[in-house]
């Protein structure tokens, strides 16, 4: 398999083969959404709050990285409110009029999706605030001295924003969401579930070994554990009797390339940098990124969180530190400048089994 086609199966973003099957495999209820459960008690109370009081939901900001379920829960609240769902982005909605065309097809109680909200420009953003806030629009019409501002009425609606980036969204805008809830990796056990889930509306037999070997590699994202379903399935058709069996999903993921923990090959080359070319750090992410080719945004909403969330890369303030346990997994020399003797007081990393670290010889 190529660098390009392990890279692909393991992106978090969306693809052409997953959008075909993201339509059927998407929860359309709460109670068939795994997961997430803190935002969905939350969600169910605020949900039958506004049907019984005949109100819109107060407007829901989700924010975490890509794949885990943001698009799916939008299209939930608007299904258990029973109405419409509108979906647009940040980057598509370009001019001020662009918002307003679609702020007037509302219907009152809609819910309007806007995934990407932070890249929402600055003119579009300022029409945004007394929609969210007063449910109107202010409109000027003409230019120069006769110019005059006229407002229109709006339904009543709520607006689900989801980003990647909550901290780039402005202040005035992220006070206006009454709900803001970061959506978290999710467990094995729960993707276990999402995969079980899957197959058998994909009928592909599947056992829970099976189901289980692929949620450990799934980067704690839906949308993967999906992705590497389907790749299994054909593993399981064309070498095997069908059935998804521990051993079958194990062969096949090893042939797919898929690391143990789910990294990938830009994961891998992410860690290599940090850990031998940068002895460790700490490196700006900028630096880091150059030295892999990659764009800054992905470094920092792909690549990073599911590291940082296995423990093997730290932000400081200095820049970014690989940890040992990277290194273990890497099986790459320990750079001096981890080692627990060179680390400041409190931020002394530890070896599993009671190994030795390796000194770090550089070797350029
Ligand atoms: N909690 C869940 N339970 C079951 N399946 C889920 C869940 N969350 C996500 N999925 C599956 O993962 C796929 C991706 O989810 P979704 O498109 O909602 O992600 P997203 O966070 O909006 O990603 P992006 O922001 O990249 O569009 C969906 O098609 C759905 O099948």
């Amino acid at each position: 398999m190529s660098d390009e086609q392990a890279e692909r199966l393991l992106a978090a973003t969306s693809m052409r083969e997953d959008q075909e099957s993201e339509l059927s495999l998407r929860p359309r209820a709460l109670r068939e959404y795994i997961g997430q459960d803190k935002l969905k008690e939350n969600l169910t109370v605020f949900i039958q709050a506004a049907l019984k009081r005949k109100e819109s939901l107060d407007h829901v900001l989700l924010y975490g990285p890509p794949g885990l379920g943001k698009t799916t829960l939008a299209q939930i609240i608007a299904n258990e409110l029973g109405v419409q769902l509108r979906v647009t982005s940040g980057p598509a909605i370009e001019r001020a009029g662009d918002l307003a065309a679609i702020l007037t097809n509302l219907q009152p109680q809609d819910v309007l999706f806007i995934d990407e909200i932070h890249r929402l420009n600055r003119a579009v953003e300022e029409v945004l605030y007394p929609a969210m806030e007063d449910f109107c629009l202010d409109i000027v019409i003409g230019k120069g001295p006769s110019a005059r501002s006229i407002r229109i009425d709006l339904p009543r609606f709520t607006l689900v924003g989801a980003t990647t980036r909550a901290g780039m969204l402005t202040s005035p805008l992220r006070d206006r969401f009454g709900v803001i809830h970061r959506l978290e990796y999710y467990r094995p056990e729960e993707l276990e579930v999402i995969v079980v889930r899957a197959a058998s509306i994909l009928q592909v037999p599947i056992e829970r070994e099976g189901a289980y070997e692929i949620a450990l590699r799934a980067r704690g994202t839906p949308r993967i554990a999906n992705r590497l379903l389907k790749r299994v399935r054909d593993y399981a058709q064309i070498l095997a009797d069908g059935v998804i069996t521990a051993k079958v999903a194990h062969q096949s993921l090893q042939r797919l390339e898929v690391d143990p923990l789910g990294l990938d090959h830009t994961d891998r080359r992410f860690l290599h940098a940090l850990i031998h070319k940068f002895a460790g750090g700490p490196v700006g992410v900028e630096t880091l990124a150059a030295a892999i080719s990659e764009s800054v945004d992905t470094v920092e909403d792909v690549v990073e969180p599911y590291l940082m969330q296995l423990g093997f890369v730290n932000r400081t303030p200095r820049g970014r530190m690989a940890t040992i346990a990277a290194c273990q997994h890497m099986d790459l020399s320990v750079p001096a400048a981890l080692l627990p003797t060179a680390l400041p007081r409190g931020g002394e990393d530890e070896l599993p089994d009671g190994k030795q670290p390796r000194l770090f010889v550089d070797e350029s």
